[in-house]
């Protein structure tokens, strides 16, 4: 059995291909799941029925926007030092021109809650290791730049009067630090490499300590040789913020296992709080729907693939609002969370259709948002007209592709009948008719919502088996 599973882990086998061993053929772990299935504690379902949140990816790499030396870079912006292969001495003199004149942790705020995100995943350091707090264990703060003011405390602080939960990105993968490795291959690797675990922990007892409001570590650059060879390390991480930071979620991008594998340990089973492998893509409603078993959240981007600033979007397809909305309502529909990502530009503000889309997105949130926060999967079957998500015993149909037919038709699972249907943001009732057993036509709007429209189905339990219908005998 090792042998099989060290095979799947030189496999590297993708976190999404998860076969779970039975239980009595499971192997002992030291570095695997500390728990199965869901968490079931307050602060998980507030991550849950938190549902939309926002990505901020803001560092150095603002800066150059993805452009280098006159040459621009079609490459993701905040992977520029990379792309143009940077020394990174020369990358980090970008701090000498940090002084985001227009930022303004308020305006952020409000934006936030306008857009309807109850939280917001902040980049406290991406892999170039430039830290938006005044961390004591690297000179690469914001500290040392122009504009020296605590921006992550600033940010904290504005979205928590705005009631909006903050989480903190956090990259393992640090550029900037002599003693990152990506693989453990001497005794000085692993020497240089203990010291920069230890420099990653004092950070990330620091960034627990000083923002104890936190509600989430988001892990990333976890993926090189060095971490899967450590995964104790990353056990540790879990425990040592959880013990800092009671009911503090943890993503699954964290951990590696005793045998180096990532996300699901050797037995199958989600390490972390949740699966965060979803990253500009999404399960498939129909045939993915395992992910219905554990927390999962995914993010996505607008252009097909910045996360930080990029000063021309003209260089990949840039997503409409209505395309974001979908995503959004896709991963709710699939009991999953999704952060919509945006870089804001050196100066500290965003760009323009950022701002649209923010507007967008929470106008549509503001009408319709009860068929986001605090859903969960339906069980129902999935259909072409749209998506299901569910709240108790309320039912919302979120319909993106109306049908000639002008019938979106349901069905429900065998035991559960519809009693009514009520349009949300507007409470007028639909018609329903039943056209066979457990299922439905349920009728569209009289006038043409002009936008992706919410019908509530309220249900209850079958009272009697028998019916009218007769299966074909074939
Ligand atoms: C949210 C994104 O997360 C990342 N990477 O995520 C990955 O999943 N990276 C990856 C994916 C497949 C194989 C190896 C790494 C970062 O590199 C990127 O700049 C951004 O912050």
């Amino acid at each position: 059995k090792i042998l099989l599973v060290c095979f799947l882990v030189m496999m590297d086998t993708p976190v999404w291909s998860q076969k779970q061993l039975p239980a009595d053929q499971e192997i002992p772990l030291k570095y695997g799941a500390d728990r199965l299935g869901k968490r079931s504690d307050a602060a998980m379902q507030k991550f849950r029925d938190n549902r939309l949140g926002a990505f901020i990816h803001w560092g150095l790499y603002a800066i150059p926007g993805g452009e280098w030396n006159g040459k621009v870079y079609n490459g993701a912006a905040e992977w520029l030092k990379s792309w143009a292969k940077v020394p990174s001495d020369e990358w980090m003199k970008l701090m000498d021109q940090w002084n985001p004149q227009n930022f303004d942790a308020r305006a952020w705020a409000k934006m936030a809650r306008q857009m309807g995100v109850k939280y917001v995943k902040i980049t406290t350091k991406h892999h170039e290791g430039f830290c938006l707090w005044p961390s004591k264990y690297t000179k690469y703060t914001v500290t040392n730049t122009p504009y020296k003011r605590d921006i992550l405390g600033e940010l904290v602080k504005a979205y928590n009067d705005e009631g909006i939960d903050v989480h903190f990105y956090f990259s393992v993968m640090d550029w900037s630090h002599p003693d990152y490795r990506y693989d453990i291959k001497s005794k000085e690797d692993e020497e240089a490499f203990s010291r920069f675990l230890e420099f990653t922990d004092n950070q990330l007892k620091e960034l627990a300590t000083r923002y104890p409001t936190v509600k989430d570590f988001w892990f990333d650059g976890t993926w090189d040789a060095s971490i899967k060879k450590n995964g104790w390390w990353t056990a540790h991480v879990e425990k040592m913020l959880k013990d800092l930071v009671p009911g503090v979620t943890i993503n699954s991008r964290l951990r590696a296992d005793d045998y180096g594998k990532r996300h699901f340990d050797s037995n199958g089973h989600l390490m972390g709080d949740y699966e965060s492998g979803y990253e500009r893509r999404l399960p498939d409603p129909v045939k993915d729907l395992k992910v219905t078993r554990w927390d999962w959240e995914a993010c996505m981007t607008v252009p097909e693939n910045q996360w930080g600033y990029h000063k021309d979007w003209t260089l990949s397809y840039v997503k409409t609002p209505l395309e974001v909305l979908e995503r959004i309502v896709h991963a709710v529909s699939m009991g999953g969370n999704m952060v919509v990502n945006f870089g804001p530009q050196p100066d500290g503000d965003f760009r323009p259709e950022e701002k649209q889309l923010a507007e967008s997105i929470g106008r549509w949130m503001k009408k319709y948002g009860e068929c986001i926060y605090g859903c969960d999967y339906s069980g129902w079957e999935k259909q072409a007209w749209g998506y299901y998500t569910r709240k108790g015993k309320d039912v919302y149909m979120v319909v993106f592709n109306p049908p000639y037919s002008k019938h979106l038709v349901v069905k429900t699972p065998v035991g559960t009948e519809i009693v009514k249907a009520v349009t949300v943001n507007g409470g007028k009732d639909v018609k329903i008719t039943e056209t066979a057993r457990n299922e439905y036509n349920v009728d569209m709007p009289d006038k043409d919502p002009g936008e992706p429209f919410v019908i509530k189905l309220e249900t209850k339990e079958k009272t009697s088996e028998t019916d009218k219908y007769r299966d074909a005998l074939t």
